[in-house]
């Protein structure tokens, strides 16, 4: 059954939790009094429509529905999660939370508040055992980070069922185990944020070289390894101790103000403003916003090509996700693929590189091998198959954004022999884009050369050449 998530305060991030939600198949009722809300949300969801998808080498799930509602009480109806996003003031937070146990007792509750602790918010509760911090990075809908942070009176079904849900949205929920202001995460940033506008205050970078200082060069090694890995192997050969050792002492030099705030005076607001629109004021906060995303894409794509950091994350939630290949109606053929083209495999052409051809036809055959049987187990066991030709025909351009989708049919299947004839489509029109007549061969890895498959293998091939003959 459809899930429903309600989300109080539809501003940036709300409008981020709407979107992850929405766009893994939850329904959400949204109650926001800003009459600009609907808008918003639309625009960032239009954002995430055309980024997180392409995260995946799968289809998400099929789109929830976003409704919008008058009252706290009516948008919490029937919701199996509510996710509280209203601006970071307690005395809101603590009235919103209370409208909402009125409407829904007993629903689970997550707060996206960047720095209060949940037993601030618990404060004056009807039930606290359902309240707990589920703090988000932004964009909600690509990040995967929630800081998962109970108080002592939330109840740990409450916590283990937040948690199973997280995860079942591709997010990676962080247990926070003792609470504290702001959290983990945003500790660094702020101690980051205010050593650099010292550093802008002081005139010794503008905002734009201290971005470059992160992008360049520790703010990547940061996304594949965060800090303390990084600094075990930057210990050298003899790792943390060494490292320890010969730069612990700098943390007495007086190098950081960490524990300063710079006054925030009219004068350093506009010089850091100025600056950050001499940066990057050419642009809209949309257009930063699609840009931010497709880096963050192409990064998190890398990464899972190595199955590391949150490229781990995605390829065990598409695990999780992958639907099983689809028959069409007519029975004669089968749905091995359907995803969205990444920015990653455009070219300079500005269209799907043919190298990416090759690559969506290969999945689909891999799908077509799982589906009859020879599947990770089978080739684990030392048989599988190997491509020996395939004719790609590029017959339409594609884009990075497009949904497509592979139909696959078998159009040979006795013995060693597998060929099959790909067609992929543009899920919208259903105009055929490539073919490929892809033939493959059966082998033993133990061998490397052909052998007839397996017995059941071979039963499931022959039955899937019937029912695809024209
Ligand atoms: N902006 C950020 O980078 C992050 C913010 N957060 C947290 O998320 C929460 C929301 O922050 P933002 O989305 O940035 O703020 P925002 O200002 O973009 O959105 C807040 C929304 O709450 C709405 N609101 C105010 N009173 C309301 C009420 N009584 N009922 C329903 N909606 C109401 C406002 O109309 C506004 O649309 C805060 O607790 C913040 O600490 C968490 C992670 C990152
Ligand atoms: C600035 N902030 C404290 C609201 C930031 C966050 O809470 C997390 C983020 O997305 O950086």
């Amino acid at each position: 059954m459809t899930k429903t998530a309600a989300i109080i305060g539809g501003g940036v991030i709300g409008g981020g939790w709407a979107a992850r939600f929405l766009l893994n198949g939850w329904d959400v009722r949204v109650f926001d009094p800003d009459p600009q809300a609907e808008r918003k949300i639309a625009e960032v969801l239009g954002n995430a429509r055309g980024a997180l998808p392409m995260l995946y080498d799968t289809a998400l799930p099929e789109e929830g529905t976003l409704s919008f509602h008058g009252s706290i009480a009516e948008a919490v109806e029937g919701a199996d999660w509510v996710q509280e996003s209203v601006s970071e003031r307690l005395d809101l937070k603590h009235k919103v939370l209370a409208e909402i146990q009125t409407a829904n007792a007993g629903v689970l509750i997550g707060s996206s508040t960047s720095g209060f602790k949940p037993s601030e918010l618990q404060e004056g509760a009807q039930d606290p055992s359902t309240i707990m911090v589920t703090h988000p990075f932004n964009p909600v809908y690509l990040l995967p980070l929630i800081e998962l942070v109970p108080s002592e009176a939330t109840a740990p079904e409450a916590i283990a069922r937040a948690s199973e849900m997280l995860i079942a949205l591709g997010l990676y929920p962080l247990h926070v185990r003792k609470e504290i202001d702001a959290h983990i995460a945003d500790r660094f940033l702020e101690a980051v944020w205010r050593e650099a506008l010292w550093l802008v205050k002081d005139g010794i970078a503008t905002t734009e070289e201290i971005d470059n200082a992160i992008r360049y060069g520790f703010g990547i090694r940061w996304a594949q390894m965060g800090l303390f890995e990084t600094y075990r192997v930057a210990g050298g050969e003899a790792g943390m101790r060494h490292f320890m050792a010969q730069f612990g002492p700098c943390l007495k030099w007086p190098w950081t103000k960490l524990m300063d705030v710079p006054e925030f005076t009219d004068e350093l607001v506009d010089l850091i403003a100025d600056q950050s629109d001499a940066q990057s004021g050419h642009l809209s906060i949309r257009e930063l916003e699609r840009k931010r995303d497709r880096n963050l894409i192409a990064m998190m794509r890398a990464l899972r090509q190595q199955g590391n950091a949150s490229g781990r994350l995605i390829n065990d939630h598409q695990k999780a996700i992958r639907p099983a290949p689809v028959a069409s109606e007519d029975g004669r053929a089968l749905r091995s693929q359907r995803r969205m083209v990444p920015v990653d495999w455009t070219d300079v052409n500005g269209h799907m590189n043919e190298g990416r051809y090759g690559q969506i036809f290969s999945d689909a055959a891999e799908e077509v091998m799982a589906h009859v049987g020879a599947d990770d187990a089978y080739v684990q066991a030392g048989n599988s198959y190997f491509t020996v030709e395939t004719t790609v025909k590029y017959l339409a351009e594609t884009h990075a954004g497009e949904m497509v989708e592979v139909w696959s049919r078998v159009t040979e299947g006795a013995g060693k022999k597998l060929r099959c004839l790909h067609e992929m489509r543009r899920a919208s029109d259903g105009e055929i884009l490539a073919t490929c007549d892809q033939f493959m061969l059966h082998v033993s890895l133990e061998t490397r050369r052909t052998c007839d498959p397996l017995p059941e293998v071979q039963t499931r091939v022959e039955a899937l050449a019937a029912a695809h003959k024209e």
